[in-house]
């Protein structure tokens, strides 16, 4: 049986202003508590108004595309890795991943029109707001976090190489009230991630000692995480969130993540001021895309697969 999680609650940091300025002393409250809550759990809740507002709008859209039948679904697919419609009748968890969600007619062109030939635009509206609300956020947090380690000189080219990729998710209702694993323990591979979710819960983050600690749904706050390719470019600076989604009940639960992630052509390398003969550079400069395209052709079913962090030790 999969043990439940412990009371303790992540920090909350409040991004609801939108004219959060760097330089301000508004920001610098913020950002001191991103790096504290990143330091101890490499992970916190970043409530904001507006997505209140989105809230019913994209919970009524990941009803409507996932109610969709089986076989338009397998419509959307990608011939890049990872990206398109996952879903088996046998599984839980169905995902829809969106590459470069960030320009807003990849999601109108690719996805929209492909599920609905005679169109949606209310649909893909949804999507595009929410897409704009959590990468302007995205944004904001990587810029506090690249301030944090006083590599402010990065962050255009750090956000100029981003791929946004977008992922619905809907882990169909167990039925049982035991606890069911949705998505096993894991580290985001990618950059950052935010996450949102309706009432269901079930995502637990890894606190240091090793317990797992319940994130609580919340209406205004999306769930922001730090995944490996963060952790390596910054020369292992903080440490990734170790999470998973453990399911009960009859309700079905949905989530939409933004994952940031650098483009493929585009060398992660930790920057040379973070390595010296203290810290020598932890891991090998990769490539995001060269990386899924490896992590793809291991198809061990069942078996463990090398991940960004194996693939980048010398
Ligand atoms: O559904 C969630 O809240 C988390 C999903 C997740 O961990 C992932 O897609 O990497
Ligand atoms: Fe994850």
């Amino acid at each position: 049986m999969v043990s439940l999680g412990t009371a303790a609650k992540l920090p909350v940091i409040d991004f609801s202003n939108q004219n959060l300025k760097p330089g301000t002393s508004e920001w610098d409250s913020a950002k001191h508590q991103v790096q504290q809550a990143l330091e101890e759990y490499g992970c916190f809740r970043a409530s904001s108004d507006q997505v209140v507002e989105l809230r019913e709008a994209v919970f009524g859209a990941m009803e409507e595309v996932f109610d969709l039948p089986l076989e338009t679904k397998k419509l959307y697919v990608s011939d890049k890795p990872f990206r398109g419609y996952f879903g088996h009748p046998s599984k839980l968890l169905e995902s829809m991943m969106i590459d470069e969600a960030q320009i807003a007619e990849n999601i109108e062109q690719r996805l929209t029109t492909t599920l609905w030939p005679q169109g949606n635009t209310s649909f893909s509206k949804t999507l595009v707001s929410f897409t704009e609300l959590s990468t302007r956020l995205e944004k904001t947090i990587r810029r506090m976090i690249l301030e944090i380690f006083g590599m402010d000189k990065y962050v255009d080219e750090h956000i100029d190489s981003t791929n946004y990729l977008l992922k619905l998710m809907k882990y169909k209702a167990p039925q049982t009230s035991e606890p069911t694993v949705g998505a096993v323990a894991h580290n985001d591979m990618n950059t950052l991630t935010i996450l949102y979710q309706n009432e269901v819960d079930g995502l637990q983050v890894q606190s240091k000692a090793g317990e797992w600690i319940d994130v609580e749904p919340s209406p205004d706050s999306f769930v922001v995480m730090v995944g490996e390719s963060l952790y390596i470019w910054l020369n292992g600076g903080l440490s990734p969130a170790y999470h998973r989604v453990v399911v009960k009940g009859n309700k079905a639960r949905y989530s939409a993540g933004l994952f940031s992630a650098s483009r493929g052509g585009y060398r992660v390398k930790a920057p040379e001021e973070l390595v010296d003969d203290k810290n020598p550079m932890l891991f090998k400069p990769f490539d995001y895309e060269e990386f899924l395209g490896f992590y793809l052709t291991q198809v061990a079913p069942g078996g463990a697969r090398t991940g960004l962090t194996a693939y980048c030790t010398a």
